[in-house]
């Protein structure tokens, strides 16, 4: 069993638990109370536009379940901090636990610290946690084509367009990405790291951002450790890229992020 599986699996778990103890009337009254989302997908088009540097979705993860421990020091408004400082045009918070030792506290810290978007990095199966991630702070959501069927992905893009924030929608392959491209989102991200194996490879970008359609945001994940990585992918009209591991190893986070934008 690959270990999308295995984490969709302990996800409905924990989605019925907190389903069980918090009601979408809860989270709706919440939702009232937060600042309005940020423009996630306009903050990377923004940069694209203006042509200052590469769009960088900077991530904040303590940990994954290839690695392990990724920073010992974590302090997700400093790193936050940081990444703006250093020209990131958004962030990205892992706030899964069990298999990223993320948590729903690390987001709403680091959103308070900067005025960057920021993408809750979760595992998206059910509509309520839409709610629950705008009741957060989160400006757009993560959907992973791989882990859900058309209609429940259709369904959870619908929620989050309502509650006004952008949809990142992940793909690893043409297939995936034909399904992705029946919703409305025009946000789209490959994943360059295969979730069996755990192996990165770039060519998964290169393939499908040909077979994109003019008008997409296209974001490459995964695997990115070097400035030159993103410059050889910019020459074949990749200008928006989601980083993790090689920042957060970085002892200058801030020096890293600018060394990586450009
Ligand atoms: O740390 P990296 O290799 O720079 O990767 C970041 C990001 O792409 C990765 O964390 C990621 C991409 N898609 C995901 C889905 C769930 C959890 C994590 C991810």
């Amino acid at each position: 069993m690959n270990i999308l599986t295995r984490i969709i699996q302990t996800k409905r778990a924990e989605v019925a638990a907190r389903k069980a103890s918090t009601s979408l009337a809860d989270l709706d009254r919440a939702i009232a109370m937060q600042s309005p989302p940020r423009g996630f997908r306009a903050a990377l088009d923004a940069r694209q536009r203006t042509g200052s540097g590469h769009a960088l979705i900077a991530e904040i993860k303590k940990a994954s379940p290839s690695k392990g421990v990724i920073r010992e020091d974590f302090d997700p408004p400093a790193h936050a901090r940081a990444y703006e400082a250093g020209g990131a045009a958004c962030l990205s918070i892992l706030t899964d636990e069990q298999w990223f030792q993320g948590s729903d506290a690390y987001l709403e810290a680091a959103r308070a610290a900067v005025s960057l978007p920021v993408i809750r990095k979760d595992f998206m199966i059910d509509p309520w946690q839409v709610h629950e991630s705008r009741s957060i702070g989160a400006d757009a959501i993560l959907l992973i084509v791989a882990a859900l069927e058309d209609a429940r992905m259709a369904e959870i893009e619908a929620a989050a367009l309502d509650c006004g924030m952008d949809v990142l929608v992940e793909v690893h392959d043409q297939h995936e990405l034909d399904r992705a491209l029946r919703l409305t989102s025009r946000l789209i991200g490959v994943n360059n790291r295969d979730l069996r194996d755990f192996t990165v490879d770039f060519q998964r970008t290169y393939e499908l951002v040909d077979k994109a359609p003019a008008g997409c945001t296209f974001v490459a994940e995964s695997g990115l450790t070097a400035r030159a990585d993103l410059d050889t992918m910019a020459e074949r009209g990749i200008h928006c890229f989601l980083i993790g591991e090689a920042l957060m190893r970085a002892r200058d986070i801030e020096a890293a992020t600018r060394a990586m934008v450009g």
